[in-house]
């Protein structure tokens, strides 16, 4: 499993064979620059699951009910996942927490006939009753609480449950004690946000919103800079954009009849730039291949115009 929030992210992770995409509520720390996932509404993960959906054919995709949607009661909770079933298209829908108020919210949206997938251990809405991006699970009392957490939100109907930032035996001993499937996040991992497991961010510039560990699967932050380095070097330097990169071609009798036209209004300086352009433009086009750049952008250039 793995998070998109946009239409590009999801072709990529639909094209890589990962079974689930998760439109996480992190949306508001990738995508956003929050330092936390709270502000992001209910509206804005709707406008990100709507593009996920029409990236992704194959993987199931289940939506974060954001912080605020869903912990007044079982009425608001089944109101926001119906929006995010209905609107946002998404498949299944995650809710963070164990508590029985959460429970019975759960319960209400399984029965509505809306999949729920529950999320204990560290659960980032509460960083302020949490004090921050703490690990859970730590202590035999808050071990246990765990599991039984997750034991309830299974006995509500929920399919699986993410178990995130918990110590190893606290992971075993619920996946051991459900039936459902559990979704570990940093620990044995099978759910990494996308920024995160292509190294998207450059650490520490980034720790706000890149956590303390996750393995990387790829650097492409770095591919990313680089790539608009050249961009800005080449365009500074003047050796992009050339004549020949453009597609957009005028027959060497309109440019002439152009450029007369331009020095007929007056416009002399037009007309020179115009006629210089065509002029240079047809010197490349008629350049013989060995003379060309070994640049396949020029070679091939040279074999359309
Ligand atoms: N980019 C990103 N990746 C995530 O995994 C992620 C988000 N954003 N946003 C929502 C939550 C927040 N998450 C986090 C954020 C920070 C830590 C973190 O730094 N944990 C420390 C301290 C643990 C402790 O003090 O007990 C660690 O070393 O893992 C963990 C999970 C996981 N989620
Ligand atoms: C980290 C995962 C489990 C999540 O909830 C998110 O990305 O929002
Ligand atoms: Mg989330």
């Amino acid at each position: 499993m793995v998070t998109a929030y946009d239409y590009s992210s999801a072709v990529h992770v639909d094209s890589a064979g990962i079974d689930l995409i998760l439109v996480g509520d992190s949306a508001a720390m990738v995508a956003h620059g929050h330092g936390n996932t709270l502000p992001i509404s209910l509206d804005l993960m709707l406008e990100h699951c709507r593009a996920v959906v029409r990236g992704a054919q194959r993987p199931l995709i289940v939506g974060d009910l954001p912080f605020g949607s869903y912990e007044s009661s079982a009425a608001q909770a089944v109101e926001s996942a119906v929006r995010l079933v209905k609107e946002g298209g998404v498949d299944a829908v995650k809710m963070e927490g164990g508590a029985p108020s959460r429970v019975s919210a759960a319960r209400a949206i399984v029965e509505a006939g809306i999949a729920v997938m529950g999320h204990v251990g560290l659960t980032p809405q509460a960083i302020s009753v949490l004090g921050g991006f703490r690990a859970q699970g730590k202590t035999i009392d808050s071990a246990l609480k765990v599991v039984e957490a997750a034991l309830a939100l299974q006995e509500a109907g929920c399919f699986a449950v993410v178990l995130e930032c918990v110590p190893s035996p606290v992971a075993a001993a619920a996946t051991q004690a459900l039936q459902i499937p559990t979704i570990r996040h940093r620990g044995w991992i099978s759910v990494l946000v996308y920024h995160d497991l292509l190294g998207m961010f450059h650490s520490p510039d980034h720790s706000k919103v890149t956590p303390k560990f996750c393995k990387q699967f790829g650097n492409v932050g770095a591919v990313i800079t680089k790539a608009l380095t050249e961009y800005r070097e080449e365009v500074e330097a003047r050796s992009f954009p050339d004549a020949i990169c453009t597609p957009y071609k005028m027959s060497c009798k309109d440019a002439d009849d152009f450029a007369s036209v331009l020095q007929k209004m007056g416009f002399d300086g037009s007309a020179a730039a115009a006629a210089a352009a065509a002029d240079n433009a047809e010197k490349l086009v008629h350049r013989k291949p060995q003379e060309m750049s070994t640049n396949g952008v020029l070679t091939a250039g040279a074999a359309v115009y």
